[in-house]
């Protein structure tokens, strides 16, 4: 069996800088090979994350689902998805009903997801030298994702937060090169990750998907 391909940032940079049309929509395929970049360099972190890839990866599946499936063309971008899904019934306002998980509420997790990864790798690019990754990444899960999480997930990422490499060990695992290169990358990546998490949030709040269970 081949090996599974190496995390490249490269890669997740340009997925997520497809991703935005001149309209100002958000295509599902490069965010989803976006979020399947970003879950290979998870699993170069060790099975100590493996309770989190499996949740990634388990949203990105309902999502490839969707966009191969028989209404693909519906889940070209995500402003078609949440006309599709709503004008549809498809999605579960208030109470789960035990429907499959609408793309809906699906994408609203890894969007949530993704500020957490925005303030991290602000955190990271701007960080000193000997700060750590661990705390960096406890800051940026405390002011984001940990808010819609149980005691018991929190509990579980916090400890996993301690295993992260050193800040400079973690930069050149990225594949860039350098820490500075890989800090240099960042500064680029970042704009594009942050309009991708500004479109999702406007369409979310517009049509009141922002707290969907
Ligand atoms: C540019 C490269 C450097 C950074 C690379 C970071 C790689 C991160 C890859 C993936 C990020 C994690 C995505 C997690 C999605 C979580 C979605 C979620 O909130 N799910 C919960 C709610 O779902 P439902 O139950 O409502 O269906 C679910 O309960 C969560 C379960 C698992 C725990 C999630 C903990 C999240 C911690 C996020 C930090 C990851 C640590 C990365 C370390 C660098």
């Amino acid at each position: 069996m081949a090996a599974p391909a190496a995390f490249s940032l490269r890669e997740v940079l340009a997925a997520f800088q497809g991703c935005v049309t001149e309209r100002r929509e958000v295509l599902l395929g490069p965010y989803l090979r976006g979020w399947r970049g970003l879950i290979r360099f998870l699993h170069s972190l060790g099975a100590i994350f493996s309770f989190v890839s499996k949740d990634a990866v388990a949203k990105v599946q309902i999502m490839e689902g969707y966009c191969g499936g028989e209404q693909r063309e519906r889940y070209v971008s995500l402003q078609s998805m949440v006309e599709y899904e709503l004008a549809s019934g498809l999605v579960d306002l208030h109470k789960r009903s035990g429907r499959p998980d609408s793309g809906c509420r699906t994408v609203l997790r890894l969007h949530r997801a993704l500020r957490w990864l925005q303030l991290f790798l602000e955190g990271l690019r701007t960080g000193r030298e000997d700060s750590r990754t661990s705390v960096i990444c406890t800051d940026s899960y405390n002011a984001s994702l940990a808010a819609y999480h149980p005691w018991v997930i929190r509990k579980a990422a916090t400890v996993a937060f301690c295993a992260l490499p050193p800040r400079n060990a973690f930069l050149e695992i990225m594949n860039v090169g350098t820490a500075e290169d890989a800090v240099a990358m960042l500064g680029e990546a970042l704009p594009y990750i942050c309009n991708v998490y500004s479109i999702t949030q406007e369409l979310f709040a517009h049509h009141k998907l922002l707290d969907l269970p």
